[in-house]
C-alpha cells in the first residue's frame, strides 16, 4: 500500500546522518556533462526520480550515461554529436528538468518534443518560453506554449538582454544555458538573488560568464569542458531533519555533508532567528560550494517574519518551516512567497489544509501564510497531493503529534529523497 502510518517519538531523535546529493546540482551536473566534450564522473549524484529524468532526457539525445547508484559517468561527445530524439522526452514531475532543458532544447539545432506528469503539465512554462522567444526560439505548446507538452523547433538563438520578471533560478539557468549556445552575448538581469549553482558550475565546466551585481553576461557559442564532480548533500533534504530535531523534545542530531551555499541556506538563518539551538561548521569546499555539518538540538522557538530576499533562499523549505512555526511562540508571518502556488502542488493550500487538519492554526494569505503558535498537533491523516515536500513535512509532524499520522502516496518522496524513511527510522532508534 502506498501509505504509511508514523508514530510519535516521545524520546526524541538522535544520531548522525548524511543527506543525499543536492537536487539542483545533480540536474546541472548531468546537463553540463552531457553538453561537454569528454568523460565526466559525478559522485554522490541524487538518485531521486527528478534527477533521473534529466539523465533520461540526455540519453534520448544519444548521450551515453552510466549510472550505478550515486555514481554517474557521462561520456560527452560535444554539442555536434547530439541527435534529435525519436521519442517525446518525459520530464516527469520535475520543474527543474523542464525549465533548464527548455533553454537547451530551444538553442540546439534539433527538433524535440517534451511532456510531463499531470502536476508538471499544470506548471507555467511561459516564464522560460517568453524570454527564450526574445532570443528567437520557436517553441509551441498549449495556451501559447504556457503549458507542456511543448515542441521545440530548436535553432541557433541570438543573444539579447533579458530583464527577468520572476525570482527564479530555473528561469535564470534556462537563459544562461541558451545564452551559452547562442550567437552573440546574452545578458540576464535578475530581480533578486536566487540559487547560483549554474553560475558556479559554469566556472567548473570551463564556461565563461561575467557577473556584476544582479547582471549576468555570457558570451555565446561556448562548448563546456568535461569535469569530475562530487555533489554536496542537499540542504533542502537536510531541512526536514534539522526541523525534526528542533521541534522534537529530547533531540540532538548531527547532519553531515550539507551544502551551505549562501544562496540556499535561508532555512538556517530562519531557524537561528527563531532561537533554535543550531551549530553550523563549514568543513570543506567542493568546487565553489561550501559544505559542512549542522548540529541541532531541541529548544523553545519563537515566531518570525519570513519575507523579501530571504524567500528565494528557502523557497522549498517553507512547508517544513511552517511546521516548525506551529511550535513557535507567537505569530509567524510568511509573505512574498506567491511562487509556492506553482510548485508541484499549490503549497500554500497544501500546507495550510494539512497542518490545520492535524490541529495547527494556520491561515492562507495571497502570498504566504500566517501561523499561530504554539499549538499541540493531534495527528491524523495527511494528504501529500503527490508533492514530496508535503509528504516529508507530514512525516516529521508525526514525531510530535499526540496520535499517529498517516500519509497517503508516500512514494512521491522518492522524487527528491529516496532513502528518507531509512534515515527517519535510523534517527528514531
Ligand atoms: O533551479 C533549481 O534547481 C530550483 C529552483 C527553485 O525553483 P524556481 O526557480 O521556480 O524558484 C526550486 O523551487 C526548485 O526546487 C529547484
Ligand atoms: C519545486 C521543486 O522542484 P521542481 O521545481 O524541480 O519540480 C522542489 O523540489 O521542491
Amino acid at each position: 500500500m502506498n501509505e504509511v502510518e508514523l508514530q510519535p517519538v516521545p524520546n526524541g531523535i538522535s544520531g548522525r546522518i548524511s543527506v543525499p546529493g543536492d537536487k539542483s546540482i545533480s540536474h546541472r551536473s548531468v546537463i553540463f556533462s552531457s553538453l561537454a566534450e569528454g568523460t565526466s564522473k559525478i559522485s554522490n549524484f541524487l538518485t531521486g526520480e527528478d534527477c533521473l529524468r534529466t539523465i533520461q532526457a540526455f540519453r534520448e539525445f544519444g548521450v551515453e550515461i552510466e549510472q550505478e547508484g550515486t555514481d554517474v559517468t557521462v561520456y560527452g561527445n560535444g554539442l555536434s554529436a547530439l541527435k534529435a530524439p525519436t521519442n517525446p522526452i518525459n520530464f516527469g514531475n520535475s520543474g527543474t528538468t523542464a525549465r533548464l532543458m527548455s533553454g537547451v532544447l530551444a538553442a540546439l539545432p534539433l527538433f524535440s518534443t517534451a511532456y510531463g506528469d499531470p502536476s508538471l503539465s499544470k506548471r507555467p512554462m511561459d516564464r522560460v518560453v517568453v524570454p527564450l522567444s526574445a532570443m528567437g526560439a520557436e517553441v509551441y505548446g498549449r495556451e501559447d506554449a504556457r503549458l507542456l507538452p511543448l515542441a521545440f523547433n530548436g535553432k541557433k538563438l541570438m543573444g539579447t538582454t533579458i530583464e527577468m520578471n520572476v525570482k527564479s533560478a530555473q528561469v535564470k539557468s534556462a537563459l544562461l544555458l541558451a545564452g551559452m549556445l547562442a550567437d552573440g552575448e546574452t545578458t540576464v538581469i535578475e530581480k533578486g538573488t536566487t540559487r547560483n549553482h549554474t553560475e558556479m558550475l559554469m566556472s567548473q565546466y570551463g564556461v565563461d560568464l561575467n557577473q556584476s551585481g544582479n547582471k549576468l553576461t555570457i558570451p555565446g557559442n561556448q562548448q563546456p569542458k568535461a569535469s569530475d564532480l562530487r555533489v554536496p548533500g542537499d540542504i533542502s533534504s537536510a531541512a526536514f531533519f534539522i526541523v525534526a530535531a528542533a521541534i522534537t523534545p529530547n533531540s540532538e542530531l548531527t547532519i553531515e555533508n550539507v551544502g551551505l551555499n549562501p544562496t540556499r541556506n535561508g532555512i538556517l538563518t530562519a531557524l537561528e532567528q527563531m532561537g533554535a539551538s543550531i551549530e553550523v561548521t563549514e568543513t570543506e569546499k567542493i568546487g565553489h560550494e561550501p559544505v559542512g555539518k549542522v548540529k541541532i538540538s531541541f529548544s523553545a522557538l519563537k515566531a518570525v517574519t519570513i519575507e523579501g530576499d530571504l524567500v528565494p533562499n528557502l523557497i522549498d523549505e517553507i512547508p517544513i518551516l511552517a511546521l516548525a512555526a506551529t511550535q513557535a511562540e507567537g505569530t509567524t508571518v510568511i509573505k512574498d512567497a506567491k511562487e509556492l502556488k506553482v510548485k508541484e502542488t499549490d503549497r500554500i493550500e497544501a500546507v495550510v489544509n494539512n497542518l490545520n487538519g492535524i490541529g495547527a492554526q494556520v491561515e492562507a494569505t495571497e502570498d504566504g501564510m500566517i501561523i499561530y503558535g504554539p499549538t499541540p498537533l493531534s495527528g491524523g491523516r495527511l494528504h501529500s497531493y503527490g508533492d514530496h515536500r508535503i509528504g516529508m513535512m507530514g512525516a516529521i509532524a508525526s514525531l510530535i503529534s499526540e496520535a499517529p499520522v498517516t500519509i497517503n502516496d508516500k512514494d512521491c518522496i522518492n522524487i527528491s529523497y529516496p532513502n528518507f524513511f531509512e534515515h527517519l527510522e535510523e534517527v528514531c532508534k
